[in-house]
Order: C-alpha cells, then sequence, then structure tokens
C-alpha cells in the first residue's frame, strides 16, 4: 500500500508519467538561484541565425503550440555559448499559466513569469537523427525565454493571429514565413546548466540556455494563448493553460551565468 501510495502521489495529472525519473539526476525545469549562478567567463556569446524560409506549421500537439521547422539543412542554426557543436532548430513553443500569476517552467529567484518560449535545437553534427539526439546527454540545446506582461508584441502578434486555426488539439495550418529570433531579446546574457526534456520522454538530454532578460507581451496575447484547447474538435473542451511540469531538484549541478 505505501509504495502504491507513493507512485499514485507522484503522478502528474498533465503527464500521466512519474514527476521524477527514477535515477534522474539532472531534471528540469529548476529554480534558477541568481546568486548561487557561478559567472563563466569562458562561455562564449550565443550565435543565432535563423533562415524565415524554413519555417513549415503550426501545430496543436495538445500539450502546447509548436512552430515546426525544416531542419534537413543547416540553414537555421545556433552555435556557441556553452556549446561544443552547432544544433539545428527544429520547433519552439511555450508554455503558459491560467493566470498571470505563474506559468513558466524555470523559475528565477522562485520568481514565476506568465509564459516561457523554448526554442528546440539537435546537435546534427553528431547525431544522424532527431529521435537519437533526444537519447543522448549534448543531444539537444533549448533556449529558454522568459515572456512577461508588458507592451504588445509585434513579432509575436503574426504568431497570435494563427492560433484560432489550431485551437484543437492535432490541429496544423501552415506558417510559411516567421523570424524567431524576434521573440529573443538582444541583451546577450543568459543562464545555462545541464538539464532534461519537461515533458515526457523526459530524457536528460538538454544542454539549457535560459535569457536574463524577458521579452514584452500584452494581456490580449497571453489570452490567446488560453483560448487554446487540449481536446480535440468534439471532445468536452478543456482550455490549454498550466501547461509547465513541476520544478525539479536542483541535486549535484550549477548553473552558470555569461554575465557578472
Ligand atoms: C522527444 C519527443 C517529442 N518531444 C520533444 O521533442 C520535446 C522538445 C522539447 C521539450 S522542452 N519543454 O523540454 O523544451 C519537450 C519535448 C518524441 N518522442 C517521444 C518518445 C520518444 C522516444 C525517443 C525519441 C523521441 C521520442
Ligand atoms: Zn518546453
Amino acid at each position: 500500500a505505501c509504495c502504491s501510495y507513493r507512485l499514485r502521489d507522484a503522478l502528474h495529472p498533465l503527464w500521466q508519467s512519474p514527476l521524477t525519473i527514477p535515477g534522474g539526476t539532472r531534471q528540469s525545469p529548476i529554480n534558477i538561484q541568481w546568486r548561487d549562478s557561478v559567472y563563466d567567463p569562458f562561455l562564449k556569446p550565443l550565435k543565432i541565425s535563423y533562415d524565415p524560409a524554413t519555417c513549415l506549421h503550426i501545430w496543436n500537439n495538445g500539450y502546447s503550440f509548436l512552430v515546426e521547422f525544416d531542419d534537413s539543412t543547416d540553414r537555421s542554426i545556433i552555435v556557441g555559448g556553452p556549446l561544443e557543436n552547432q544544433y539545428r532548430l527544429k520547433q519552439f513553443h511555450f508554455h503558459w499559466g491560467a493566470i498571470n500569476e505563474w506559468g513558466s517552467e524555470h523559475t528565477v529567484d522562485s520568481k514565476f513569469y506568465p509564459a516561457e518560449l523554448h526554442l528546440v535545437h539537435w546537435n546534427a553534427v553528431v547525431y544522424p537523427t532527431f529521435e537519437e539526439a533526444v537519447m543522448e546527454g549534448n543531444g539537444l540545446a533549448v533556449i529558454g525565454v522568459f515572456l512577461k506582461l508588458g507592451e504588445h508584441h509585434e513579432g509575436l502578434q503574426t504568431l497570435v493571429d494563427a492560433l484560432p486555426a489550431v485551437k484543437h488539439k492535432d490541429t496544423v495550418i501552415e506558417f510559411d514565413v516567421f523570424d524567431p529570433s524576434c521573440l529573443i531579446p538582444s541583451c546577450p546574457d543568459y543562464w545555462t546548466y545541464a538539464g532534461s526534456l519537461t515533458t515526457p520522454p523526459l530524457t536528460e538530454s538538454v544542454t539549457w540556455i535560459i535569457k536574463k532578460k524577458p521579452i514584452e507581451v500584452d494581456e490580449n496575447q497571453l489570452e490567446a494563448f488560453r483560448m487554446l484547447l487540449f481536446t480535440s474538435d468534439g471532445e468536452e473542451e478543456k482550455r490549454m493553460v498550466d501547461n509547465f511540469r513541476p520544478l525539479q531538484p536542483l541535486m549535484n549541478r550549477t548553473v552558470r551565468s555569461s554575465f557578472q
């Protein structure tokens, strides 16, 4: 009875999978305690070069909405920062809350942001496919950008205007020109640490690069995220909100900063 209680306790409704991976030592997300992060002067600036023409479509996958890119060539890549190789952009997506008090996956000094953007890249120099990279410690690199309530974000609005077309799970629409660098703050400062995917299979394959500066979006733009649905057309509607994983233990990890 006791162990099943513990297991039941650890299952999180949204993911129907264990909250903590047995034996997991580098799970994400985490709280970033600013004063415990260690400045690393050897961290390089992150170089981002995306080709807007590699944008393919927007897809509601029932967890979030993803903007997917053609990752069959090295046209949209990041290099530098903490990375040994260049990594190819595959998709970006967001996590957000039902209200502005929470929604991000990472926190800074235990503060939640209303939403968080993840730009997902994979190490195509070393691994032949994304699926293989997902299983390797240096397979993925995800840039995290916090969203805070403020000014209207022009670049995001083109994305927001397309969301009603992917309201339901498993809907997709063509989205053919978008440059995601418009969603990344120009300030070069970031934190970096070794972590994992925050949704199944939760593999410990992600080098996280979390931008220090948030981008500003307005209330209508956050509300547009919240009108998406987890559910398919015809099912009882469940609003797509609070699609963030709970914080995971830091364990034996140091968060490095690119700035003093
Ligand atoms: C990776 C999954 C698909 N999931 C992702 O690509 C992904 C990307 C980024 C994040 S986050 N929120 O951390 O930025 C989370 C998930 C496919 N898949 C499912 C099982 C599975 C097994 C082997 C290979 C691929 C597999
Ligand atoms: Zn994510």
